[in-house]
């Protein structure tokens, strides 16, 4: 599991690290990290780090420190190093380092015509307000263009939302220390760190509330049959999805649903769509019990009913699509999945898309609390929020996932995970994960349709399976 830990606990753990070791070995330890992330990015983008040329942005922290330890490592290693201070007292242990190994401090106009290979971006971490300062700013649009590695986070990023509300850097490489922070897991702040790097600091961290799962946490929590498991102990899911007008939507739903997590798949919806189904899932029965439903994918006017036949049931739901829309009444704290992407959650809180986009953390929670559910939102990194503010972000997927019906899929694979017994935090969780990583298989790297990602799901779960 990767957690994300609050600027807060970071603090506290840091107190602590400094009482057993002193705050000196822990920066040490941080700056070390990064400069052989540095040297290591030098290497993969020059060939070699003799002779390359990196350029430290030198905020007022420790932040600062860091960067001016790590270019002191590296001026020893054969790097050259210049340091552009952007406070009036840059880490005054860091530049004396950095100055008696050979590294120099430049301006601004020194800085541009140094011509550097990359530049190390050490003008605020978790100490920084969003935003950067006006001469941080000048600097960093000076230097657009030039590879950035950021330190800890890219400056100018809201550490615990993920927002990016302010000028911020846009890093290719971010080197964190301790721990991943909130945003370097959330969109649109992760967009901003490129590629993320964990140095371990010996930071000894209480459970998070931001995380992610990895391939282990997800063959762990994966519902796999064993051997007095017959079909109904495995769990039936029912689907209500598809209309008259979007027959394909149900194909697709009950694709993901049928992709092998429950024990039977049942279709309710109108007669035509009803026989389409049947003649491609010869092994999909009719209206009966079940334990749990997937719900509204392609449900048009038909969605109001289908979702108030599936609330009658007593048991979990996931909801998706235009039976959002019918979502009038809380149902309490159990059971309810939503999976809405930023457009249709705008639609649901009476906010305009682009808020949802820009604080995609924030509004899942508010969403999660209001319905008493657990909130799916879809996006290039989908969010899962639960009603007590828990929250797992999906590290699964391409942006070939970005193509019509692949949400209807995921819904029938989330319902297939409620109905195997699965709670809905870990089952739209784990549905999210297996999705985006069957799509990333059946694309391998390529375009992909909705269908492709529902006939890679069984290949993906039977490679997780046999590893537990
Ligand atoms: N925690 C750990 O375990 C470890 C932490 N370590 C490192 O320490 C970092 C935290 O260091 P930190 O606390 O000194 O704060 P930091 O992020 O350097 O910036 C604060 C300074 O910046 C300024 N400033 C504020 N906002 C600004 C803005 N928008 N734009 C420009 N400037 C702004 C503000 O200055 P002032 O307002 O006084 O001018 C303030 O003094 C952390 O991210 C990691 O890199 C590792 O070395 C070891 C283990
Ligand atoms: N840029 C992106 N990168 C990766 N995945 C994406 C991106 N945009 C959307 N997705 C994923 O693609 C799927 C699209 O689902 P959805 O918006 O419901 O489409 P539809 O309604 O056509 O089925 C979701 O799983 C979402 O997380
Ligand atoms: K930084």
């Amino acid at each position: 599991m990767r957690q994300a830990h609050t600027v807060a606990q970071v603090r506290a753990a840091e107190e602590q690290a400094i009482a057993a070791v002193g705050d000196e070995a822990l920066m040490q330890r941080a700056a070390t990290g990064l400069a052989v992330a540095v040297a290591d990015e030098l290497r993969r983008r020059r060939g070699h780090t003799y002779g390359t040329r990196v350029l430290l942005l030198v905020g007022a922290g420790n932040n600062g420190g860091d960067a001016l330890f790590a270019g002191a490592w590296l001026a020893r290693h054969g790097v050259a190093v210049r340091a552009l201070p952007l406070a009036e007292h840059p880490h005054a242990p860091g530049l004396a380092a950095l100055l008696a190994a050979g590294g120099r401090a430049v301006d601004l106009p020194g800085a541009v015509g140094f011509d550097a290979d990359l530049l190390v971006d050490g003008i605020v971490g978790i100490g920084g307000s969003p935003g950067l300062r006006p001469d941080a700013q000048q600097a960093v649009e000076a230097l657009a263009g030039v590879p950035v590695v950021a330190v800890d986070l890219p400056s100018g990023v809201a550490v615990d939302t993920g927002e990016t509300p302010e000028p911020h850097v846009q890093a290719e490489v971010t080197v964190t220390f301790g721990t991943h922070k909130v945003a370097t897991l959330v969109d649109p702040a992760a967009a901003a760190c490129g590629e993320v790097r964990l140095v371990d600091i010996g930071l000894v961290l209480p459970d998070a509330d931001v995380e992610a799962l990895e391939a282990a946490d997800v063959a762990t929590l994966l519902p796999v049959p064993g051997r007095a498991s017959h079909k109904y102990t495995r769990g039936v899911v029912g689907v209500r999805a598809g209309s008259r007008a979007y027959p394909g939507a149900a194909l697709l739903c009950v694709a993901g649903a049928a992709s092998g997590m429950a024990g039977m798949v049942r279709y309710v919806g109108p007669d035509e769509v009803d026989s389409r189904v049947r003649q491609r899932f010869p092994e999909v029965v009719g209206a009966g019990r079940v334990q749990a439903w997937a719900v509204g994918s392609g449900g048009d006017d038909e969605a109001a009913a289908a979702l108030a036949a599936a609330l009658g049931d007593d048991v979990p739901v996931v909801v998706d699509a235009d039976a959002l829309r019918h979502l009038h009444h809380r149902r309490g704290p159990s059971g309810l999945v939503l999976t809405p992407h930023a457009g249709e959650l705008a639609a649901l809180l009476g906010e305009p898309r682009g808020e949802v986009e820009g604080a995609p953390l924030r509004h899942a929670r508010d969403a999660a609390r209001r319905w008493g559910a657990v909130v799916l939102l879809k996006g290039p990194r989908t969010l899962v929020a639960d009603p007590g503010g828990r929250v797992r972000v999906n590290s699964t997927g391409t942006p070939w996932l970005a193509t019509a019906g692949a949400g209807d899929v995921l819904t029938g694979l989330v319902g297939a995970l409620l109905a195997s017994g699965l709670d809905p935090f870990d089952a739209a969780s784990v549905g999210a994960w297996l999705h985006g990583a069957a799509a990333s298989r059946a694309g391998r790297g390529g375009p992909l349709v909705a269908s492709d990602v529902a006939h890679a799901l069984p290949e993906i779960v039977g490679a997780l399976a046999s590893e537990v």
